[in-house]
C-alpha cells in the first residue's frame, strides 16, 4: 500500500487565528526537515494569507469560493495532484471562516484516493472573545461556529489574552460540554506547544490496540476496499440498518447483476448512484461520529460473501 499522508484542517471563524497558527506549523515543519504542501482557500477573488506560506513550500491558492460547497471538485483534484509527490510528509489546508469542516473532510476522502488520506484531522481554532460576545451573532454564525467546535479533533482556544483567567475558564467548561472528546488547548496568538496537533493523529493510530483512547475522538472516518461485487438488495437493507451516527459514505461500488461500477453517495440519509464510466478501485468512505469501525467492516466483508 502506498504512503500514507498526513492531513490538517485548520478550521475556525474569520479572524479566529488559523493563519497565526498555520506560520507556526510550517515553521515546525521546516525545522523538523520535512515536506509540507499548503492548500488555502480565499473566498475572493485574490491572496491575502499566502506571505504566510516560505517561498520553498508547494502552495495551491483556491479562490473564489468555498471549498466546502462551490469549488469542492478544485479542492479534490488539488488534492489528487499533491499525491504525485512521493516524498510529501504533510498537507495543510487553511478553510475559509465560513467552511464547514465535515464538507472539507468530506472533499479530501474522495473515494479516488482516500486511503492515502485516510488520518486527515480536523484543528479548530475559536476566538473566545468572540464565543463570550456569541449573542451579537447571527443564529448561522452562531450555527457554523458551533459545527466547527463540535467536529474538531483538536480545539484551540485563542485569543485568551483578551479575557480574563475566569472569563476563559468559564468558555472552556461551555466548550467541553459541545465537543467532550477533543484534544483542547489554550493559547494567545496560537502558541502551540511543539508537534503537539500532531500526537493528535497518534491517538487514533493506536485506536485499534487500545480501547479507552477510543473515546477521545468522536469524528471518525473509516476507509474499505471493496475486493468483489456484491449483492445491491443486501447493500440497501445494510444502509436502512445503519445508525444516526454515519453522516457520509461515498464510493465505488460494483453490484453482482451489471458489469458496471457506480459511485455511490449517502448523504443525510438520501443514497445517490451514479454509474462510474472509467475503471477504479472499489474505495468506500463513511464519515461518522463514535463510528463502531469494527462492526461496520465486518458487515461489509460480510456483504462480500454473498456471490449471487
Ligand atoms: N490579541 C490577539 N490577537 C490575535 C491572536 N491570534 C491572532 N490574533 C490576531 O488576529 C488577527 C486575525 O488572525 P489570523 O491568524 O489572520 O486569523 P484567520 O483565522 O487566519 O483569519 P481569516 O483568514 O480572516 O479567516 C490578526 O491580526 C492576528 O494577529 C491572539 O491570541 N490574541
Amino acid at each position: 500500500m502506498s504512503k500514507q499522508i498526513e492531513v490538517y484542517i485548520l478550521s475556525g471563524f474569520l479572524g479566529s487565528g488559523k493563519t497565526t497558527l498555520l506560520t507556526q506549523m510550517l515553521e515546525q515543519e521546516q525545522k523538523n526537515g520535512r515536506k509540507v504542501a499548503v492548500v488555502m482557500n480565499e473566498l475572493g477573488k485574490v491572496s491575502i494569507d499566502s506571505d504566510a506560506v516560505p517561498d520553498s513550500l508547494p502552495l495551491a491558492e483556491l479562490f473564489d469560493g468555498c471549498i466546502c460547497c462551490t469549488i469542492q471538485e478544485k479542492l479534490e483534484s488539488t488534492m489528487q495532484g499533491l499525491l504525485m509527490d512521493k516524498e510529501l510528509d504533510a498537507v495543510y489546508i487553511e478553510t475559509t471562516g465560513a467552511a464547514h469542516p465535515i464538507e472539507v473532510l468530506d472533499t479530501v476522502l474522495s473515494p479516488i484516493f482516500a486511503d492515502r488520506f485516510s488520518s486527515a484531522r480536523i484543528i479548530t481554532l475559536l476566538d473566545v472573545l468572540r464565543w463570550k460576545e456569541k449573542d451579537g451573532l447571527s443564529i448561522q454564525v452562531k450555527q457554523l461556529i458551533r459545527e466547527q467546535v463540535r467536529h474538531a479533533d483538536m480545539l484551540i482556544l485563542n485569543k485568551t489574552d483578551l479575557l480574563s483567567e475566569s472569563e476563559v475558564a468559564s468558555i472552556l467548561y461551555e466548550i467541553q460540554s459541545l465537543s467532550p472528546y477533543a484534544q483542547t488547548i489554550l493559547t494567545s496568538f496560537a502558541k502551540i506547544p511543539e508537534d503537539s496537533w500532531r500526537q493528535v493523529k497518534k491517538l487514533e493510530k493506536e485506536n485499534h490496540q487500545a480501547a479507552h483512547v477510543n473515546d477521545k475522538l468522536h469524528l471518525k472516518t473509516f476507509v474499505h476496499r471493496f475486493t468483489s461485487s456484491i449483492n445491491l438488495d443486501q447493500f440497501e437493507d445494510w444502509l436502512r440498518s445503519l445508525p444516526d451516527n454515519v453522516y457520509r459514505i461515498k464510493g465505488y461500488l460494483s453490484f453482482h447483476h451489471t458489469s458496471s461500477i457506480y459511485l455511490f453517495q449517502y448523504s443525510y440519509g438520501t443514497p445517490l448512484y451514479l454509474k462510474e464510466p472509467v475503471k477504479v478501485p472499489l474505495n468506500f468512505v463513511l464519515i461518522g461520529e463514535n463510528l463502531d469501525i469494527e462492526t461496520l467492516s465486518s458487515q461489509l466483508n460480510e456483504l462480500e460473501q454473498t456471490k449471487s
